[in-house]
């Protein structure tokens, strides 16, 4: 079709013919399977024992220890958390990967060093195996965060790309519930087959990604980049279930024209007129991080323990979360294009508050500074579960998809690349910080440990609210429209541009179509 017949969606952008094929969503569900990773299993006894044996005689010792203090473990922190920095420097090498080799390699090397990992973990002798096959797991997860959002983003509908993007966390989200289910089933196994099976059974979602990479269809987007023109023209076609893809095709030629001529991408995005990009790079996977979510979900099983429930019912409570993760996780697919991303992150981030708040003085109440308290109430434990289930509810719909959508759509195609792999490593290394001070954190801040992230909780909201501009329904090529008209990062933003071809007023009014 000519230029002149295409509807206008929205924002004034182009609406590109095409449908939510079967095929399409088939690829992106196998993708998004990516986002499948593995639970913890530091509550299990035999695994303590084995590998960590003064945590599990301090852990087994009277009930006087302080009840902060039982796993304040250097070398199992270090265990949990060496994953995230494996992962954050393998971003940095999957960027290029991606680019140069394409999508499907990447996702490729995800699932095999993923498989690798969790065969030696599974098999572990000594610490340093566990060590070693948790560092492959990293690997394996870095190429995936890397790989498989780029690769939905590319293959979605233009429509349907914000639903689509989040099943990326709703398979984190399904993943780390199986694995609490299987662990919750598998303590109850004799001797070291529990962990064993636990950590090894991370090799079926490593298989799944590994042999999705092999039969999904790389995007058009890389096969541009790489040349293949007129393969990608095909299937290009086959992915929107229409002929008439003209007009997309010749915006991703254009596309990757441009971003070709940028030399430097991480240079590029220095410039002052990507400063809200840059700063929302860094703020979201930080702000995502700093809500304390991996504080309960790596943790769930150590957490309950610590509060008073036993290790079997430890682990119901992280199944009981893990289920509220998922669903939540479904509201916001649900929601995110109807009620907004702001309104989604403020009531979220109120959600969560209130919950930490009150966690804090439950917690506080009963465990005091000193951190001893007699066997909890059955009651308390169920007040404190629930407020830890409607505080998950709330990320769930919130931070956790929408840290992952939000940085995927406010890129322009320049910087796009470049400003993933800063978005995917700020989320690493807070994980990995927080995975590695959480707990001589609880140790030291006890019942405190809440409000802390209560706090930042409250700062990343006031920053949502005065600083991140509604990005629902507006297509990602026509984003530089809501900083130039929002009233702080307009001041950034250059007299002229000319995104997708149209000339625009430092106030975002469109003076011409070029
Ligand atoms: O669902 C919780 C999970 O989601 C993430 O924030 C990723 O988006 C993880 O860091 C966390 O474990």
């Amino acid at each position: 079709m000519a230029g002149g017949g295409i509807p206008m969606a929205p924002g004034g952008d182009k609406a590109y013919p095409g449908n939510l094929t079967l095929y399409v969503t088939f690829t992106c569900v196998v993708a998004a399977m990516g986002g499948l990773i593995f639970g913890g299993v530091t509550a299990m006894d035999p695994f303590l024992k084995k590998f960590f044996p003064s945590v599990y005689r301090k852990q087994a010792a009277d009930t006087s220890t302080n009840q902060y203090c039982k796993f304040d473990s250097g070398t199992l922190t270090m265990f949990t958390s060496s994953l995230y920095l494996a992962a954050l420097l393998s971003s940095l090498v999957a960027s290029t990967v991606t680019r140069t080799l394409g999508r499907k390699l990447s996702m490729l090397f995800g699932g095999a060093l993923f498989c690798a990992g969790a065969l030696i973990n599974g098999f572990a002798q000594a610490v340093w195996m566990l060590i070693v096959g948790r560092i492959l797991l990293g690997f394996g997860i870095g190429f995936a965060n890397q790989s498989v959002p780029l690769y939905l983003s590319e293959m979605a509908p233009y429509k349907y790309r914000g639903s689509l993007n989040i099943g990326f966390q709703l398979s984190i989200t399904i993943g780390i519930l199986v694995a609490n289910v299987l662990n919750y089933f598998f303590n109850k196994l004799d001797g070291n087959l529990g962990w064993r099976l636990s950590l090894g059974g991370a090799v079926v979602p490593a298989l799944i990604i590994t042999v999705g990479s092999l039969i999904l269809p790389e995007t058009p987007n890389s096969m541009i980049e790489r040349g293949k023109t007129e393969k990608a023209r095909s299937r290009l076609r086959r992915i929107r279930g229409v002929d008439d893809i003209d007009e997309e095709f010749n915006d991703l030629i254009y596309a990757s024209e441009e971003s070709r001529k940028i030399e430097h991408p991480w240079r590029n995005l220095l410039q002052k007129k990507y400063r809200p990009q840059l700063t929302m790079a860094i703020l979201i996977p930080f702000f995502q991080q700093l809500t304390g979510i991996n504080v309960i979900m790596f943790y769930a099983p150590v957490l309950f323990k610590t509060i008073g429930f036993h290790s079997d019912a430890s682990l119901m409570s992280a199944v009981i979360t893990g289920s509220v993760n998922v669903l939540a996780t479904c509201v916001s697919i649900y929601g995110v294009d109807k009620w907004g991303r702001r309104f989604l992150f403020l009531e979220g981030g109120t959600q969560m508050l209130i919950c930490q708040v009150a966690v804090a003085i439950f917690i506080g109440i009963k465990f005091g500074i000193n951190g001893h308290a007699d066997d909890l109430p059955k009651w308390y434990a169920i007040v404190v579960v629930l407020f830890i289930c409607i505080y998950v509810a709330g990320f769930a719909w919130s931070w956790g998809p929408l840290g992952w959508l939000v940085p995927s759509e406010i890129f322009p195609l320049e910087i796009r690349s470049a400003a993933q792999s800063i978005n995917v490593s700020v989320n690493m290394i807070f994980t990995f910080i927080i995975a590695q001070l959480f707990l001589t954190m609880l140790c030291h801040f006890k019942f405190g440990l809440f409000l802390f992230f209560a706090f930042w909780v409250v700062v990343m909201t006031i920053f949502v609210y005065f600083f991140l501009p509604e990005t629902k329904n507006i297509p990602i090529e026509e984003m530089v429209i809501v900083w130039k008209k929002h009233w702080f990062w307009s001041r950034f933003m250059v007299d002229v541009d000319y995104p997708n071809g149209v000339e625009l007023s430092k106030g975002g009014d469109i003076i011409k179509k070029v």
